[in-house]
């Protein structure tokens, strides 16, 4: 619900809102401009009356002088009959230059204040301006869930993309952003009457004065009892009339002031609303606080981004597969669905489920994991479907599950089951299913179901789970799901390199291309094949032969390098790693690309420490490869013996040369030194401890004893900075790429 009370009006109003900010941020800028060039005396060092006597020295016409809040003083004089404004030095009264109100400061204003479009205008740029008040509550509430609470609302976020991008700088601009919507509201809310504006009538005109001889201006005691700070105004009497008198504005208040006497006649203080009033303006202008001004105009330059960003996510949120049709409000559903997935193939047996529920006349409420709520007031079942990830981890959508399992309050009545989606073959088989399972029934919940696992998105085990399902609800339910088979793409192995086959660790790396497809088609244009967008780190997935479930293989290279490469060791009794070492240049095999964003290195200038071990080397070479803005990269790599299995050689030689990889640390554990890649990093404690603490971030990729191993050592090296491998998960400064 909050989510779209902040999604809704974010969206319609995201145009209207970069106008009104960028104009916003533009006449932002013109407080510190008018100050910059202002002269401003210190306080104390210059009376109204000195001012006024300098000016008509230099400007015997004098009309009127100003000074405004960024301390610039203008007179308005006669001269010759004609009529002139100059910005004046108030230490010499001696004029600067003509004075002239900035047109294009004047244009940006209109825009700002109506949009060019008279009174409705007005109106709207008001509604969006108590629309950004919301946009910012409801935005901090959110992010505040998001992060699990406001005492982590300056800790590091993880995540990646529009999202951290829209998070992070919406953190810092909110204030900012907060007090010009609501400052903005209230002027608006004030022009249309809908709040009452303080009163702007003055004193009346004195019902008596001396009319003796007009004293020079510069002495007349009213004035030399005001200090230049405080002096907004003073129009002079009409030259030649005894009875016309001065009158003087404030930022206290204002009055008259006796031509002859001198003395101070009817003043009136400023009332309260007045104060307030003038302060609002100041609050939202920055005038007069020149570096409120431009911290507010900085929040402003973020609302084209956060728009652009908040548009993105909507737009991703669309399409993900979460959305479901006949989708109950999680606070009316009586039956819940949890989903966590990281490649998408469990939310097509979660949508399968919920249909079959609603059938049968359930209210069911179907989100992601990372999105439990609070509490399901109606719910008396959930249903949680999760696969695992990495070595035994959560999948991305699940990610801050346990997490929020924190402030879940379940009814009595509720009851759970829950379905691991995994795969044998990983000795963690569906572990993070049998965790959540664990940690629901620590919360007291009772289960419905015990965990069940299904191996390689089996639909027997589907099936046969819905039955079971079916008898504890006393419902059937006839679940009928096959997960499609991904759409694959051609690909024609080009190159091999073989190491390892002496050390008992047979590793290739494979090079393939977009296969070109054969026969009369290869000459219709549209058929000529190009290798799919991808990323080093992303996986491919394989389809070994005899139609078995895909193989994942990460990848050592971008599309752009205009190659698809993959490292990998031969398994003893591996299908897929056997096919794939028995391939010869010109074979081809079927295959599809599997984003994996959560593995890659963090943009900008920080160390980047790759940590890997045999084939787990081909992603972090595809990193080095593509560091082509040369920031600090650190590669410790393990292997068996440097003539047999030392992968990529050659490229980490070039890549030293030109500065792409900064440092090699390897270590071999069949030569004399015996050492293994964790040893390697105990050597190099001081150093990583030091590129820790200046932010760096650590990627690991290959077999999970060897991750294991790492994350002890990095935990003890860490020790003396107070954090540890779990925080920098946390951080996203810590990413595995583990199997
Ligand atoms: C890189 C990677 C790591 C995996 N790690 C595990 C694991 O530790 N345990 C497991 O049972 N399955 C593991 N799997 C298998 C997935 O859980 C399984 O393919 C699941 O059906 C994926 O569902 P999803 O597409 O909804 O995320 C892994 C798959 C990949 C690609």
């Amino acid at each position: 619900m909050l989510r779209k009370f902040h999604g809704l009006p974010g969206l319609l109003a995201g145009l209207l809102l970069m106008v009104l900010s960028v104009t916003g941020a533009v006449l932002a800028l013109a407080p510190a401009l008018d100050r910059a060039s202002a002269v401003v005396p210190a306080s104390g060092d210059v009376s109204v009356a000195e001012l006024a006597g300098r000016v008509v020295a230099q400007y015997p016409g004098t009309e009127q002088i100003v000074r405004e809040p960024s301390g610039k003083v203008i007179v308005y004089y006669s001269r010759d009959g004609q009529v002139g404004a100059d910005l004046v030095n108030p230490l010499t009264g001696e004029g600067i230059a003509p004075y002239e109100s900035s047109a294009f400061f004047g244009w940006v204003k209109d825009l700002h204040r109506s949009l060019m479009l008279d009174d409705a205008g007005r109106a709207l740029a008001g509604v969006m301006a108590a629309l950004m008040g919301l946009l910012c509550v409801s935005g901090m509430l959110l992010l505040a869930r998001r992060i699990g609470g406001w005492k982590n609302l300056l800790r590091p976020f993880s995540g990646s993309g529009s999202k951290r991008v829209h998070a992070e700088l919406a953190r810092f601009a909110v204030l900012g952003l907060l007090l010009s919507a609501l400052t903005g509201s209230y002027m608006s809310a004030q022009r249309f009457g809908l709040l009452p504006e303080a009163s702007a009538t003055g004193p009346g005109f004195p019902a008596e004065v001396s009319g003796g001889q007009p004293a020079p201006v510069g002495t007349l005691n009213a004035l030399g009892n005001v200090d230049l700070g405080e002096f907004r105004e003073l129009v002079f009497p009409y030259p030649g009339d005894p009875q016309d008198v001065y009158s003087l504005t404030t930022t206290g208040g204002s009055g008259f002031v006796d031509q002859a006497t001198g003395e101070l006649l009817q003043y009136q203080p400023r009332s309260e609303g007045s104060i307030v009033q003038q302060w609002i303006v100041s609050l939202h202008t920055g005038e007069g606080l020149w570096w409120l001004g431009l911290i507010l105009g900085a929040a402003a330059l973020t609302v084209p981004v956060l728009s652009v960003t908040g548009m993105t996510i909507w737009w991703q949120r669309r399409r993900s597969p979460g959305k479901l049709p006949d989708n109950a409000d999680a606070s009316l559903a009586d039956t819940i669905i949890l989903v966590g997935s990281e490649g998408n193939t469990t939310w097509g047996f979660a949508r399968e489920l919920h249909a079959s529920l609603n059938k049968a006349g359930f209210h069911v409420h179907c989100s992601e994991m990372n999105a439990l709520a609070d509490r399901y007031p109606q719910a008396s079942r959930l249903f949680v479907l999760t696969s695992t990830y990495g070595d035994g981890d959560a999948p991305a959508s699940a990610r801050r599950f346990m997490a929020r399992l924190g402030n879940f309050r379940p009814g009595k009545a509720l009851k759970f089951a829950v379905l691991g989606f995994g795969d044998r073959q990983f000795s963690n088989f569906c572990k993070f299913a049998v965790d959540v399972d664990a940690a629901l029934a620590d919360k007291g919940l009772s289960r419905l179901h015990t965990v069940e696992r299904i191996d390689r998105c089996s639909s027997p085990q589907f099936r046969e789970w819905g039955e079971k399902i079916s008898e504890e609800i006393g419902v059937p339910l006839a679940l009928d799901y096959s997960p499609l088979p991904p759409a694959t793409v051609e690909l024609e192995l080009i190159e091999r390199a073989d190491y390892g086959l002496a050390v008992q660790a047979p590793t290739s790396i494979l090079r393939f291309k977009a296969a070109e497809p054969g026969g009369w088609r290869k000459y219709l244009p549209s058929n000529h094949k190009t290798l799919p967008a991808f990323e080093a780190g992303d996986l491919l997935g394989v389809m070994p032969p005899n139609g078995q479930a895909p193989r994942f293989y990460s990848l050592a290279s971008s599309a752009t390098d205009g190659v698809l490469e993959i490292c990998v060791r031969k398994q003893p009794g591996g299908l897929c790693s056997g096919y794939l070492h028995e391939l010869r240049p010109g074979d081809r095999i079927e295959g599809f690309v599997r984003e994996n964003p959560d593995f890659r290195p963090a943009k900008g200038s920080n160390p980047v420490i790759l940590i890997g071990a045999g084939a787990g080397i081909g992603p972090l070479a595809g990193f080095i490869r593509k560091n082509t803005s040369r920031s600090p990269m650190y590669l410790y790599w393990g292997g068996r013996s440097s003539q047999s299995d030392f992968l990529y050689k050659p490229e980490l030689r070039h890549y030293l040369d030109d500065h792409r990889l900064t440092g090699l640390n390897t270590a071999f554990s069949r030569s004399d030194e015996r050492a293994y890649v964790q040893d390697k990093l105990r050597q190099d404690e001081s150093a990583v401890r030091q590129m820790v603490s200046t932010g760096a971030q650590i990627l690991v990729c290959g077999g999970r004893d060897m991750a294991a191993g790492v994350r002890q050592v990095i935990d003890d090296i860490l020790k003396p900075l107070a954090t540890d491998v779990k925080m920098l998960k946390a951080q996203g400064r810590y990413l595995e790429d583990i199997y």
